[in-house]
């Protein structure tokens, strides 16, 4: 296995502490502070990554705003060409920086694999789209609207918005960070990018292979250091044009602060997963442990909630109980299907969830068990709307089921969650299936399968405190653009072929 840190990697590690990217350059902060990653599963540190200062924000800011203007005048095609080499690399490498992924978050080392396969894909499809859709713009006529003649042309097309602020979550570092990175890119955008601490590592090893593949100096940049003291200068810094964010509820605070700039927000979940009585058993039973338990439930379109017709729970609850008992509970390098969640403080929210259904009466499937970060997965059955775990996000391996006596229960649960992120229901009849996806209040709606973002050109958004704005690759390059109109006024009307 490639190492971090070595090879074409070497230059971005300077000794002990990962270095950061301004003005493509690699460089050591002036705090001469760093921030320690913590291994979730040794719970050690594995890496450390510079706690960058305020005026290196500034000056990374400066620099990106000069860097986007000679951008702007690179033809498509030469961004896309960009774009290509860097997904190329990135999938050439894709050995170390799944280890970083292993290392830092604890990702099972074949979805660390596909985490980065996924983005060098994303990224290869953003420049082929971005090459479409930036390509061609509009033609309006005047008297098209009524009391006008046709003396007037309107040319609007697809301009960047300038500085773009990425910032990703730990669970998906690599491939959150392309499907921001990406597009802004494409669009003619300068980027900035905010790591999680978790997972930094990684995204710093990406950000090498866009510098590998020849950016222009000072266009991409990358600052470390805590969300929590560097964040707010980032997402209030008046150098930026636009904010793609996602994570948690910490969006709704940046969304409060932030300027007068286009924000993407991709937040939390609760997806319910909906099952009626002629539902197959034996594929909600799989999609159930796929989507609620993959990563550790450490995904915001995991399935977080189970809302059962009576008739049919106890079989489908056997079901699944019967697959838990059949996942590999372990560390990520053995590829296990459980392993550690990313942090102490995520593992013991977790733990209080778990002891506030115990206290309130729900159904324990399996004896709750942790050790360290890892908590093996547990399904609780007979949960009921006054435990927390009926409406908050565990973002962990442990999976509520509600009993409901109908379907329009189960909606109404689904409805009157704060979140809207996705949702998926399971039955036979797909009459009753669009019907009911009509009546969910969630960016998407699965029908017969677990919820997922992928694959990455599907439109992907949540709805109330789930989001802003729509991603996927069209939307999110779409949206880190604005309309510029340009109107030709004609002496006299002029039609053509008149
Ligand atoms: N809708 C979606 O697609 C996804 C949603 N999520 C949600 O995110 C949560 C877990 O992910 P997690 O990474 O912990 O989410 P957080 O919201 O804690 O962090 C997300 C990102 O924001 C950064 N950040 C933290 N504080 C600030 C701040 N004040 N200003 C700017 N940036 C800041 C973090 O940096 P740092 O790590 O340094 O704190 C991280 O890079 C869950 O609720 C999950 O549902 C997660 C993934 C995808
Ligand atoms: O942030 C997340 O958890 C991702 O958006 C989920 O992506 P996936 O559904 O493709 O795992």
């Amino acid at each position: 296995m490639a190492v971090a840190g070595t090879g074409v990697f070497a230059e971005i590690l300077n000794g002990e502490v990962y270095r950061y990217y301004a003005d493509g350059e690699w460089r050591v902060s002036g705090s001469g502070k760093s921030v320690a990653i913590v291994n979730p599963t040794t719970r050690q540190t594995q890496y450390r990554v510079q706690a960058c200062t305020q005026e290196e924000v500034n000056k990374v800011m400066e620099v990106a705003k000069v860097a986007q203007k000679a951008w702007a005048r690179t033809p498509l095609w030469k961004r896309a060409e960009l774009l290509h080499k860097a997904a190329a690399i990135l999938k050439e490498h894709k050995d170390p920086i799944a280890e970083c992924l292993v290392k830092e978050i604890a990702k099972p080392a074949k979805d660390a694999i596909s985490e980065v396969v996924r983005s060098g894909d994303l990224v290869s499809y953003t420049a082929e789209e971005g090459v479409r859709i930036l390509g061609e713009g509009k033609l309006l006529v005047s008297d098209s609207f009524p009391g006008n003649e046709r003396n007037k042309y309107c040319l609007s097309s697809k301009v960047p918005l300038g500085v773009v602020l990425a910032i990703p979550p730990f669970n998906y570092p690599v491939n959150l960070a392309v499907s921001k990175i990406g597009p802004a890119l494409i669009a003619g955008n300068a980027l900035v990018l905010k790591p999680p601490t978790q997972g930094a590592v990684a995204a710093l090893h990406m950000v090498h292979c866009f510098h590998l593949a020849g950016f222009p100096k000072g266009l991409i940049s990358c600052v470390t250091g805590k969300g929590s003291e560097i964040g707010d200068f980032l997402t209030m810094h008046p150098g930026v044009n636009c904010i793609s964010f996602t994570g948690g509820d910490t969006g709704i605070a940046i969304s409060k602060k932030a300027g007068m700039v286009p924000l993407q927000m991709e937040l939390g979940g609760k997806d319910a997963c909906i099952v009626l009585e002629d539902a197959d058993l034996d594929l909600v039973a799989a999609n159930i442990v796929k989507g609620g338990f993959s990563y550790s439930g450490q995904r915001c379109t995991a399935v977080k909630v189970v809302l059962i017709m009576e008739s049919i729970a106890d079989a489908m609850v056997e079901k699944v109980k019967a697959k838990l008992a059949k996942l590999k509970v372990g560390p990520p390098e053995d590829d296990s299907d459980i392993t550690p969640v990313v942090t102490e403080s995520s593992a013991n929210f977790i733990e209080g969830l778990v002891m506030d259904a115990n206290e309130k009466g729900a159904t324990f499937c399996q004896e709750y068990r942790r050790e360290g970060n890892l908590i093996w997965p547990l399904l609780l059955d007979h949960v009921r709307p006054d435990m927390r775990i009926a409406w908050e996000e565990p973002f962990g391996p442990v999976l509520p089921v509600i009993r409901i006596n109908s379907v329009e229960e189960g909606i109404h649960h689904c409805n009157a969650s704060n979140f809207g992120l996705q949702g998926c229901v399971f039955t036979k009849d797909i009459n009753k299936a669009i019907m009911i996806s009509d009546a969910m209040e969630t960016g998407t709606v699965q029908i017969n399968s677990a919820p997922a973002r992928g694959p990455d050109h599907f439109p992907f958004q949540g709805l109330k405190d789930s989001g802003i704005g729509s991603q996927g690759i069209t939307n999110s390059i779409n949206m880190m653009t604005k309309v510029k109109s340009t109107v030709i006024n004609l002496p006299s009307p002029s039609y053509t072929m008149g």
